[in-house]
């Protein structure tokens, strides 16, 4: 089948071509213009309660690395902020630049981060993610910003498992992992109805990006540069750039938690 990716010929312009919604209503990532940004006062906290003992396996998918997580039980769960329900946490991944001039998908008044994280989570009304990901508010992802910095030790304990997965679908057991170590310290957020950011672009999707970023450091930025987009092989093509530019808002309302 038509396999997507970054490059040139099989990259973000093309995906229209196999994924109409790539031109759809509700498209993800947006540049958030702050500015425009409405405060809603009905918006509460959000609540990420997770259970490192559910984390499994960490996965080169070709076009990120990927931790997952067990959700046959509402271990690790979203609840709060935009959502009603509980979503369950499915798993998480980065996208990032070849450069850290660049990297992540949604952009805050023009600004790209060097990094951003995003961890998928699905409406637990639904039987399981595949149904959920269909739906209009099947799928919840928050996004977190990476800024250059101080060295992330967390980060670090994601970025010592990539040598043994550098190429395309490899992976290793990845266990007792507390994605709460990679939240920032305040959980204040925009939000507003989008899709996936990778083909097959179902939007389904109700983004929730933290104001507060992590950091990362040059180095560790470095590591991410490392992993392959390419299998066990084939020739050699380093994994970076893996990432969606902003995308229209059209008839779109980004809502923030707070003022
Ligand atoms: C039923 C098909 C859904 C495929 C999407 N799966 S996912 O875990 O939500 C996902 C989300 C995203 S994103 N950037 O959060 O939209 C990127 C990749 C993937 C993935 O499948 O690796
Ligand atoms: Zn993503």
């Amino acid at each position: 089948p038509h396999r997507w990716g970054y490059g040139a010929d099989d990259g973000p312009d093309t995906w229209h071509e196999k994924f109409p919604i790539a031109n759809g209503p509700r498209q993800s990532p947006i540049d958030i213009v702050t500015g425009e940004a409405q405060y809603d006062p009905e918006l509460r906290p959000l609540i990420l309660r997770y259970d490192p003992s559910v984390s499994m396996d960490i996965i080169n998918s070709g076009h990120s690395v990927q931790v997952t997580f067990a959700d046959d039980e509402d271990t690790s769960t979203l609840t709060g902020g935009p959502i009603t329900g509980t979503y369950r946490l499915k798993q998480f991944h980065f996208h990032w630049g070849s450069s850290d001039d660049k990297g992540s998908e949604h952009t805050v008044d023009g600004k790209l981060y060097p990094a951003e994280l995003h961890l998928v989570h699905w409406n637990t009304t639904y039987p399981n993610f595949g149904e959920a990901a269909s739906k209009s508010d099947g799928l919840a992802v928050v996004g977190v910003f990476l800024e250059i910095g101080d060295e992330n030790p967390q980060l670090q304990k994601v970025l010592d498992a990539l040598d043994v997965i550098k190429a395309k679908a490899a992976q290793t057991s990845f266990a007792d992992f507390d994605p709460t170590m990679l939240l920032p310290s305040t959980l204040d957020y925009w939000t507003y109805d989008g899709s996936l950011t990778t083909p097959p672009l179902l939007e389904s999707v109700t983004w929730i990006v933290c104001k507060k970023s992590i950091s990362a450091s040059s180095a560790q930025m470095e590591k991410f540069r490392g992993l392959l987009f390419s299998a066990e092989g084939e020739p050699e093509c380093y994994m970076a750039d893996n990432y969606r530019p902003p995308q229209p808002l059209k008839d779109r309302k980004v809502r923030t938690s707070s003022k």
